[in-house]
């Protein structure tokens, strides 16, 4: 197990207008590298690797093309702990060793103190997602007032992750770094509604996530914004900004939290950072849980 520190949320705060925690080295780079080869094997064999998943405990399986994603492709997509429901309500599932045992990513969360307040007081629900730079489509539609359209280069659309979840995100990124840009919807359209905004183009906070952080949004971050990754094989830097397109520049919040050579590099002196494949953990809490044998009745 990773013996470890109890984080302080509030050194590792985002500057900008909404909650954002980012986390650099939040994993070592040992464990970055099991989850990494974990997750490659796990995704590319349709989920279907009991060894990996935990045995028939852990039905990955029976969760590919889940609903809440219809457009995401089977072997980029899986999610632990269990499938939601309609009404937005987990079927518990028990969660693979590798995010429990060893490694212990969810008690490494909860030592953030990120999901103190919320239901279960840690994740229960796992989304995992592999991003190949270049390559098929990799995208979920949840609340997104702008319904994804297919693409070649994979990133993920504008969105909000919805009520389901206690709001607050952890996303751990493995292998390559991205950028995660928040948007807010632009004001006075049609009412209080977010359904039917249309958003602001412009990103209120853009964060380099280098592999083995950890970026964590939450309350107004979580319940009045959206977060979307460009779908680009480079990030581009001039100085000091990054380039959006021809006409839009703009600073990386958390330029000074960054550790790793080639990103520290890149924020100061400019030019370009080319994205590998990427995997994710985007953990969450889901707030309502039913068991199985309650939906069905005991036997
Ligand atoms: O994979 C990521 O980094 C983000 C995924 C995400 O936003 C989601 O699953 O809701
Ligand atoms: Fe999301």
């Amino acid at each position: 197990m990773d013996s470890e520190p109890i984080f302080n949320l509030s050194e590792h705060r985002v500057p900008g207008p909404a909650t954002c925690y980012y986390i650099p080295d939040f994993i070592t780079a040992r464990t970055a590298c099991l989850l990494a080869a974990l997750l490659k094997i796990l995704l590319s064999s349709g989920g279907n690797n009991s060894l990996i998943a935990g045995g028939s405990s852990c039905s990955l399986l029976q969760l590919w093309g889940s609903s809440r994603s219809p457009l995401r492709s089977s072997q980029e997509f899986t999610e632990t702990g269990g499938e939601l429901t309609s009404n937005n309500a987990l079927i518990a599932q028990p969660m693979p060793p590798f995010v429990e045992s060893y490694p212990d990513i969810i008690a490494r969360l909860q030592r953030t103190g990120a999901f103190a307040r919320s239901p279960h007081g840690k994740p229960n629900h796992i989304i995992m997602n592999e991003y190949r730079p270049g390559q098929g489509e990799c995208y979920v539609t949840y609340f997104a007032a702008n319904p994804p359209q297919p693409s070649d280069v994979q990133g993920i659309m504008p969105h909000e992750d919805g009520p389901a979840y206690h709001p607050v995100v952890a996303t751990i990124s493995l292998q390559s770094h991205c950028v995660f840009h928040y948007y807010r919807y632009k004001e006075d359209e049609n009412g209080p509604e977010t359904a039917g905004k249309s958003i602001d183009p412009t990103p209120v906070l853009s964060v380099l996530l280098e592999p083995r952080s950890v970026v964590i949004s939450q309350d107004d971050l979580y319940a009045s914004h959206l977060h979307a990754i460009r779908e680009v094989e480079e990030d581009v830097i001039h100085s000091t900004l990054l380039e959006i397109d021809q006409s839009m520049r703009l600073p990386i919040a958390n330029r000074d939290k960054l550790t790793s050579p080639s990103a520290i590099q890149f924020v100061n002196e400019g030019g370009t950072l080319k994205r590998e494949t990427r995997y994710s953990l985007t953990c969450r809490d889901v707030q309502k849980v039913v068991q199985l044998k309650a939906l069905f009745g005991k036997r």
